[in-house]
């Protein structure tokens, strides 16, 4: 059993406080947009799916409590509530993806005169309930995809060792996760030998939260120092590198957790291939190369202090962009719930 990031029923939904993991497991209520935006903001909750689903439901349990019956009301609040949750994190794409579907929603319910300002109320909360399930389906099915592509990639039966950067498990989406469900899914195959993870400065993400998901399910597998990933490859045979992604852009550029970049530079120079493991709601086709992605920079105490302690010398500046974006040339394959897609062949998955 994984970890549970969120726990929602109707009208009511608490988040896992990720800034407390691994020593704390404290639940957070969220009662509205507003405990939404602070939420993924602060980054309570993180990780592009869980950002999405996190922010709609806290939409829908805010719109339990509203009575309004008037649509066109309704219809204009949910509209400023999805914008204002969308700008929590600009990286990720997947809230501004699932924002843009559920205010089409709420235009064609509302311009229906046959939908009830009740009905309204039920079919545009269920369709974000959802998103919830779904989002666990698909983790299953880029775990099934990956794992099989990374097993045909190898000559021969193997161990087969992968290294993975921040953490897209259970903690970063509905469940299973992305890369994560990836090896979880190499593992059920019985061919997982060991998975290294970073510790993901300065976050921490791999050291706290991967780390914790894979001890927790007794995975084999060891934490490193973000700047070990070029000595691991080249002292030790790594079978693939498989991260997740916050935006991949219409050409397969990608953004994901800053480091990303130079680990697909360093698996290009050891001829490890590099996948990025992604639902269809981290994909912008809309944006067509990796230069436009917006990339979030972070307060620079995230850097210079570990809790309350200071481990940076006080008055020296500081630069904490969140995310880089990596090259397409650089990514072997995109891994969806669809299939893994190179690249440059992102068009083709809606013909899928
Ligand atoms: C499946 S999570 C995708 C992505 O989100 C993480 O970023 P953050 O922890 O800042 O929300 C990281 O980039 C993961 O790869």
């Amino acid at each position: 059993m994984s970890l549970e990031s969120i726990k929602y029923t109707r009208g009511s939904l608490e988040i896992l406080d990720q800034l407390l993991l691994p020593l704390q497991t404290r639940y957070v209520k969220v009662q509205g947009v507003e405990d939404g935006w602070k939420v993924i903001n602060k980054m309570q909750v993180r990780g592009a799916p869980a950002i999405a689903i996190v922010g709609c439901l806290s939409l829908a349990v805010e719109l339990e409590k509203d009575n309004n019956a008037d649509k066109k009301i309704m219809r204009q609040e949910i509209e400023g509530k999805l914008n204002y949750l969308v700008s929590a994190r600009p990286t990720a794409v997947n809230i501004k993806l699932a924002a843009d579907e559920l205010i089409n929603l709420a235009n064609s319910l509302s311009a229906d005169e046959t939908v009830t300002p009740e009905e309204f109320k039920e079919r545009f909360v269920s369709r974000i309930e959802g998103m919830l399930i779904k989002d666990i389906e698909d983790n299953k099915a880029i775990g099934r995809y990956g794992c099989e592509a990374i097993l045909k990639s190898l000559e021969g039966d193997g161990p087969v060792r992968i290294l993975t950067h921040c953490n897209t498990g259970s903690l970063a989406t509905a469940g299973y996760g992305t890369a994560l469900g990836v090896i979880r899914s190499l593992r059920e195959s019985k061919r997982l030998d060991h998975v290294y993870c970073t510790e993901t400065r300065p976050y921490n993400q791999g050291a706290r939260l991967t780390a914790y998901e894979l001890v927790h399910e007794k995975i084999p597998s060891t934490l490193i120092v973000d700047s070990v990933v070029s000595a691991l490859m080249n002292s030790r045979r790594i079978s693939a590198v498989v991260v997740g992604a916050d935006r991949v852009a219409a050409n397969g550029d990608t953004a994901n957790k800053i480091g990303t970049y130079q680990i697909a530079i360093a698996a290009k120079h050891h001829g490890v291939p590099f996948y990025i493991a992604a639902p269809l709601t981290s994909i912008d086709m809309a944006l067509r190369s990796g230069d436009r992605i917006k990339i979030e920079e972070r307060p620079e105490r995230e850097m210079t202090h570990v809790g309350e302690h200071r481990i940076a010398a006080p008055g020296i500046s500081c630069w904490n962009p969140s995310f880089d974006v990596t090259p397409a040339a650089l990514i072997a394959g995109i891994i969806t719930e669809k299939g893994v897609f190179a690249p440059d062949k992102l068009s083709e998955i809606n013909s899928k």
